[in-house]
């Protein structure tokens, strides 16, 4: 394993900005999760020339060979004898090989390839539904059981069976692959690439953003592929015509794909602002288990906006101005926390074990704690207003954005004791939930509202809840990892 390039990209949760972030004269607000794709690369043990076998040990015939041409431009070609296709993969091998054999030394790309190259293809737990490996175990659904599956456990389904929680696998994984065989082939360096303001991560995103549109066939946002590269933020979209030539190409040469993609190409023009969420608050997602189709969803609203401009430039300003509140209030609180540790951690104790219409509602509050708890409440006040603009949103497109059940369930949990907000994350439907919930260090003699929630949760009828161990990444996206500190990681890699 010593020759191993490991690599790893968290998942995604747009809590605010869906449909907005889609145009650049918005934002979304992506939080990038705890839960991370990982890719290893290693040359193989057995000599097999020009073959690259990848390997997703997760799922039932996961195994794709490809042979790599020795010619130019650089074939990879899937082999006849795999059983199934796997574009995400075919497509990003294709395209980093290509940028290697025209951009380093020949020699050095044929040497690696001569001795052949196995690669492993792993996502935590989160990223695929756990409840039927739950109720299999007869585990109650909560994050004690989560804790308590092995890490990477396998599915004992097909890839195309998986039913995936929405932390965006795909963006995550190729994120991580293209990452992995840039830094093996030498393209980018293990130092530059761990500075997340540098060249050679920036062009790890746009070889990643590029592959992920080319093999969904679209340009979306692009929030996904961003928060995987570059960790939490505040995410304002790359305008889709510098992709325009190479997704119309077949076989782009290497020259056209790296003066495209090059990290010095200004028609890269997203934009990345930092953005945290605050201390002493934990991210809480639960898996609803029902399921949306987002591009059905997003392709209904953009022809409503369209049809209805006058209306639906009204309320994406509306919508604009409560997401822009809310990371900056959010961020105030990260400064609040930082000028007054102490004021800030007793606030934070005193609203866990209150509801938030009680928050701003006590005389007694010490004068120095009403900054922070005003902020707090600001914070709960503009999560609810974005869900009422949201589901409006989807009553006047026709499309179930946050649906009643959803609604149900939502306002439940915003009204218990230390919950600031929440929403459904990204396109909505019935996918998903988020929460932003009080994380005090002791909430003694009170119950934390961590566990409050998976309490609700576990009790709720009107839905089949899953919570996702999740937390916010605070990695700063892509990473190249050391094999030996990822639980389980070598004990899943088959050496050949
Ligand atoms: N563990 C994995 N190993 C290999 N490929 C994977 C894995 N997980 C996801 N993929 C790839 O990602 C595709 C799913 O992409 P997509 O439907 O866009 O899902 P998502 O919304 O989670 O990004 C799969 O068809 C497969 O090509
Ligand atoms: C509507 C959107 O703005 C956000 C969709 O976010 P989701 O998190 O719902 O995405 P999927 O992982 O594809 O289900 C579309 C976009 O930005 O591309």
């Amino acid at each position: 394993m010593s020759q191993s390039t490991v690599v790893s990209a968290p998942g995604k949760v747009l809590v605010a900005g869906g449909y907005l972030v889609l145009e650049p004269a918005f934002s979304g607000t992506v939080v990038s999760t705890s839960s991370r794709f990982y890719t290893v690369v290693t040359p193989k043990a057995r000599k097999e020339s020009q073959k690259i076998t990848v390997r997703s040990p997760q799922f039932l015939e996961a195994t794709w060979t490809y042979d790599v041409g020795t010619g130019s431009p650089l074939e990879v070609t899937p082999a006849a004898h795999n059983t199934s296709k796997n574009k995400f993969v075919h497509l990003a091998l294709r395209t980093v090989l290509s940028l290697a054999a025209g951009t380093k030394a020949p020699s050095h790309i044929q040497e690696l390839l001569s001795t052949g190259i196995n690669i492993t293809i792993v996502g935590d737990n989160d990223f695929y539904s756990q409840s039927a490996k739950l109720a299999s175990l007869n585990l109650p659904r909560t994050l004690k059981s989560l804790s308590q599956l092995p890490p990477f456990n396998p599915l004992n389904v097909h890839l195309a069976d998986v039913h995936k929680t929405g932390l965006g696998s795909s963006a995550a994984l190729i994120t991580a692959l293209v990452s992995a065989l840039l830094l093996h082939f030498g393209l980018i360096t293990e130092t530059t690439f761990a500075d997340a303001a540098s060249a050679d991560r920036r062009f790890a995103h746009n070889v990643a953003q590029y592959v992920h549109c080319l093999a969904q066939g679209k340009i979306g946002s692009g929030f996904d592929v961003a928060a995987a590269a570059f960790g939490t933020h505040i995410y304002t979209r790359f305008d889709p015509s510098v992709l325009k030539d190479l997704l119309s190409s077949d076989t782009p040469s290497s020259q056209t794909l790296y003066s495209v993609l090059s990290p010095s190409n200004p028609a890269w023009d997203y934009k990345v602002e930092p953005f945290k969420l605050p201390p002493l608050t934990r991210i809480m997602l639960a898996d609803v288990n029902a399921g949306s189709d987002t591009p059905s969803l997003v392709g209904k609203v953009l022809s409503w906006r369209k049809a209805n401009k006058e209306t639906s430039d009204k309320l994406w300003e509306t919508l604009h101005q409560h997401n822009r509140s809310l990371a900056t209030n959010l961020q105030l609180l990260t400064r609040l926390s930082e000028q007054d540790p102490e004021n800030y951690a007793s606030a934070v104790k005193y609203l866990a074990s209150l509801q938030p219409v009680q928050w701003a509602a006590n005389p007694w509050q010490p004068p120095e704690e009403i900054p922070i708890v005003e902020k707090f409440y600001g914070a709960h006040r503009i999560t609810q207003d974005i869900r009422q603009n949201m589901k409006r949103m989807g009553e006047l497109a026709g499309v179930p954005i946050e649906p009643p059940e959803q609604t149900s369930l939502l306002d439940k949990c915003v009204t218990q004791a230390g919950i600031i907000g929440g929403g459904v994350p990204g396109a909505g439907g019935y996918d998903a939930i988020w929460l932003l919930v009080c994380n005090p260090v002791d909430c003694s003699p009170e119950l934390p509202p961590v566990e409050r929630v998976e309490y609700l949760w576990s009790k709720y009828d009107e839905l089949k809840l899953s919570p996702l161990s999740a937390e916010e990444s605070h990695a700063g996206g892509a990473r190249k990892e050391n094999i030996d500190d990822i639980p389980g990681l070598k004990d899943i890699i088959v050496v050949v």
